[in-house]
């Protein structure tokens, strides 16, 4: 089953899409491409500041960004209006884990031709969030502990996993992984506090 997530389409995805695609395409390009990289910057500048006039109070955008009950939609991770994320986008297990296919490029790299660490900590303790969630029983990070086993690749596809494993009182665990090619790259395990902390409104 796709998550929710997903379903719900706003105006701002094509955007932030492009958006994400410029940053790759920067980190592709380089110096040591032909373009105009001055030229490019004052463009990418207009565009910034169109955006920056129209942009609502800040306040607003907070409201906005929590608005329901259910998945937010902005998260660096899994946000479709985030340009930093890659985004992962998650299907729901009748087991109870979830799992997102995901491919990343070079403005996630850290070895060569390999994710950055941070990076998968970043996938993985959303995604391991987001289990708590589709289990029922969500939390923030208290700890989070991965195990790096392989280099995770850039460029092939990685699959996300991650399943809420027991819910003791407030505490919660939760375990994930990152695979490439069905080799586990990363495994991560993370102790959640139930510790709700109130929406904007
Ligand atoms: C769909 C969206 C998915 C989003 C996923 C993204 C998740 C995130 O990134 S969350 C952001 C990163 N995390 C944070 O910023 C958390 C910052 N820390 C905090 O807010 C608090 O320390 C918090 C909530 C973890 C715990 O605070 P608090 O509620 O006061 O806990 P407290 O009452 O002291 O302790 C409760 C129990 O948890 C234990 N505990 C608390 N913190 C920890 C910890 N870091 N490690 C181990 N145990 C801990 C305590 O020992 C206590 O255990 P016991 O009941 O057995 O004595």
């Amino acid at each position: 089953m796709t998550m929710d997530l997903q379903t719900e389409r706003c105006g701002v995805d094509g955007a932030a899409a492009a958006a994400r695609r410029v940053i790759d395409a920067l980190v592709r390009a380089g110096d040591i491409s032909g373009a105009d990289m001055a030229g490019i910057a004052d463009r990418l500048n207009a565009v910034a500041d169109d955006l920056e006039a129209q942009a609502p109070p800040l306040r607003d955008r907070l409201v906005n960004m929590w608005r329901g009950d259910g998945n937010t939609r902005h998260d660096p991770a899994a946000g479709p209006e985030n340009p930093i994320a890659p985004p992962l986008a998650y299907t729901g297990r009748p087991d109870g884990s979830i799992e997102s296919d995901v491919t990343l490029g070079l403005p996630y790299q850290g070895p060569p031709s390999s994710v950055h660490g941070g990076v998968s900590a970043l996938l993985l303790d959303h995604t391991l969030g987001v289990a708590n969630g589709w289990a029922g029983t969500s939390g923030m990070t208290a700890e989070l502990t991965l195990r790096y086993h392989h280099p995770t690749p850039l460029f092939e596809p990685l699959t996300v996993t991650a399943r809420q494993v027991s819910v003791d009182g407030r505490k919660i665990r939760t375990t994930g992984a990152i695979a490439a090619a069905g080799r586990t790259c990363v495994t991560a395990e993370g102790l959640f506090i139930a510790k709700p902390l109130p929406r904007p409104r």
